[in-house]
């Protein structure tokens, strides 16, 4: 299946049947899906798929001549196939000597297994492509989609659409290309009875039509179940995520009997509605089968008592027959699984459709653009207004202006929910403002820059994300083409150098999942550390120390005042020593800037909102 397209492809647009119910129309949609760019790929293993049934079916035909021959009809146990008159047309009567038949029945059964072979890795490799491109168009999706589509999802349902339902989807495809196969090798088989007999053709089409419509409350039934498996898994991943995301908390709580019992009923249920799933589908199986034996005694006796079909006739008919019942069977089983794995197609688009629809410009964020920042002059921030949600009383932030020296250090200040963070994320270009402007370098930040700014962005917070990796890995994360001297530069830099020297592996040492090796104070030096490799013009720390213990926060303290006149730093801070170096304060209030000067200036108003921050109080009023 090809890449290119499956990226390209739009988001599918119809609608889904609602839960319970399937129609034609969604599968037909998924077959135009499927078929998207893959069209001789799935044709070569359609036609693989059938020729490995035909020789099968053509080996199983020769059989009876053989075993007729061995019966002894004549001494020299030559095969002989006897003419079948056709409604105008009589086939020959052949005969061959047994070794010719056997040989060819040797090569039927080799060319079978040949074909099986080749059918195997060949939709092995189609299905793995096709599934493939179907999560990384959807990972992609996530990865270009703005910041604040995020805030709106569940990470846990994220995942299971990405891995969960995504195993759902290639199954339907598998399904989907097996329903095909029947549907070509059914056509031939009704062309070979047509030859021998219409009438009795549409008898048995009729039948087997009759048959199919009958089982439509169990595709249904499929159809329902396939919603079910949706909700219960997606229980299943969110218990799991959030037990795992808090496992500390959770152990420290003792909660884990909780989660223990969640999960536990969870997967009670789900094995309920599979047990009575089961139960239900093997009826459908057992009804299809009691129908078909029914039909074929009915074609037996209308062929023989009505129609006066010769013995040899009949004998044909009722073989190809024979061949057609399970097809029609398999076409139940093939629409009910597919039916069944739909709600996971569906869930999955409905998802990427949701990430496309917030998809971040793709902007010019080529090097030279990039490179073309240099923040050399202030970083201003004007009547810069943002809201999350259009429904609420009044924006997150609304009207605030102020600026930023260049390589200098502003301390943010203002209390829990004020604003700090959204400004930080405007600041970084995650989120757009809804109305204002940031303007770095003399130019307004909009959105064909934000992605080429971010790159000159560094940013810290007090929930440190680290690989369970080499603390090299983790530094690389932020500029994989850095070498081991950067980085000890780096580390230096964030005071991070004199503890990874201790360690036996050095730059080596594997960390642990997410740093869980590393003292707080540790790995809020490493994420500094990280940070200062990507050699940002503006270095962003939120709240990067609020979480350690006064002695961390004094050493990454110093290594921060160090940094002044190397790069532009906003430091958000609720702490005095995260504050007590900064040039410029600005202090914000429900959304507004409430103070916003010079450092020294207003530590020495004793009403001012810094001093009241240094004096140890809150800054709220
Ligand atoms: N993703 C979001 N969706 C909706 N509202 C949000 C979101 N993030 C923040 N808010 C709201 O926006 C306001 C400002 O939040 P913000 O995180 O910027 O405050 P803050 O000053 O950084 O707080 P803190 O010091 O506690 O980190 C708050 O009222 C908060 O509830």
């Amino acid at each position: 299946m090809g890449k290119a397209a499956l990226a390209e492809a739009p988001p599918l647009a119809t609608e889904s049947s609602p839960p319970g119910t399937y129609s034609v129309r969604d599968i037909a949609a998924f077959a135009r899906f499927v078929l998207a760019d893959g069209r001789r790929r799935i044709a070569i293993a359609i036609a693989f798929l059938v020729l490995a049934s035909l020789t099968e079916g053509f080996s199983i035909l020769l059989l009876i001549p053989i075993l007729h021959s061995a019966a002894g009809s004549g001494a020299d146990f030559a095969v002989r196939i006897p003419s079948i008159h056709l409604p105008g047309w009589t086939t020959p009567a052949l005969e061959f000597p047994l070794g010719v038949a056997l040989a060819a029945l040797l090569l039927l059964v080799i060319a079978q297994a040949g074909f099986n072979r080749v059918k195997s890795v060949y939709m092995a490799a189609l299905l793995d492509d096709f599934v493939n491109g179907v999560r990384m168009r959807l990972f992609e999706s996530i990865g270009r989609a703005r910041w604040g589509v995020f805030g709106t999802m569940r990470s846990a349902d994220v995942e299971h659409a990405l891995n969960s339902d995504i195993e759902r989807v290639q199954g339907a495809a598998y399904y989907l290309i097996l329903l095909a196969q029947v549907g070509v090798l059914l056509s031939a088989y009704l062309l070979i009875s047509l030859l021998i007999s219409v009438p009795m053709t549409l008898v048995a089409m009729a039948v087997g039509c009759v048959i199919f419509v009958t089982l439509r409350p169990f595709r249904r039934r499929a159809a329902l179940h396939g919603h079910t498996i949706t909700t219960n898994r997606k229980d299943q991943f969110r218990i799991v995520s959030e037990f795992l995301h808090g496992l500390k908390l959770a152990k420290s709580m003792n909660a884990e009997e909780l989660y223990f019992d969640r999960l536990r009923n969870t997967l009670t249920r789900i094995r309920n509605d599979n047990a009575r799933y089961v139960g239900l589908s093997t009826v459908a199986t057992a009804l299809f089968q009691i129908a078909s034996a029914v039909s074929v005694c009915i074609v037996v006796y209308v062929a023989l008592m009505i129609y006066r079909l010769s013995l040899a006739e009949t004998v044909v008919l009722l073989l190809v027959f024979m061949r057609i019942a399970p097809r029609f069977m398999e076409t139940q089983t093939y629409v009910q699984q597919i039916v069944m794995n739909l709600p996971a197609f569906h869930a999955t688009e409905a998802v990427r459709a949701k990430f496309d629809a917030a998809r971040e410009p793709a902007g010019r964020p080529g090097v030279d653009e990039a490179a073309r920042f240099d923040p050399k002059k202030e970083i201003k921030v004007r009547d810069l207004t943002f809201g999350y949600d259009a429904s609420a009383r009044r924006p997150a932030i609304e009207g605030v202006t102020f600026s930023m020296p260049a390589n200098g250090i502003t301390a943010l200040i203002g209390p829990s929910g004020s604003g700090k963070s959204t400004i930080a994320d405007l600041l970084m270009g995650l989120i757009e403002p809804a109305s204002g402007a940031i303007e770095i370098d003399g130019r307004p930040l909009d959105q064909s820059l934000m992605r080429a700014w971010r790159a000159h962005v560094a940013y810290v917070s007090q929930d440190v994300f680290l690989l369970h990796d080499t603390i090299a890995a983790n530094l690389r994360l932020a500029a994989p083409e850095a070498g081991e001297d950067e980085m000890w530069e780096a580390l230096r830099l964030a005071m991070a150098a004199p503890f990874v020297e201790r360690l036996d592996k050095g730059l080596q040492t594997v960390i642990g999942d997410r740093g869980a090796r590393l003292s707080g104070g540790e790995r809020q030096r490493i994420a500094l550390a990280r940070a200062l490799l990507r050699k940002p013009a503006l270095l962003i720390l939120d709240e990067a120390t609020s979480a350690i213990d006064w002695q961390n926060q004094t050493v990454i303290a110093q290594s921060i005042k160090a940094l002044r006149g190397r790069m532009t730093i906003l430091t958000i801070a609720h702490r005095p020593s995260m504050i007590s170096f900064a040039d410029r304060v600005i202090a914000i209030e429900n959304g507004r800037v409430v103070e916003s000067g010079r450092f020294d200036k207003l530590s020495k108003d004793p009403h001012s909102q810094l001093s009241r921050l240094l004096a140890g109080e809150q800054a709220s009023t």
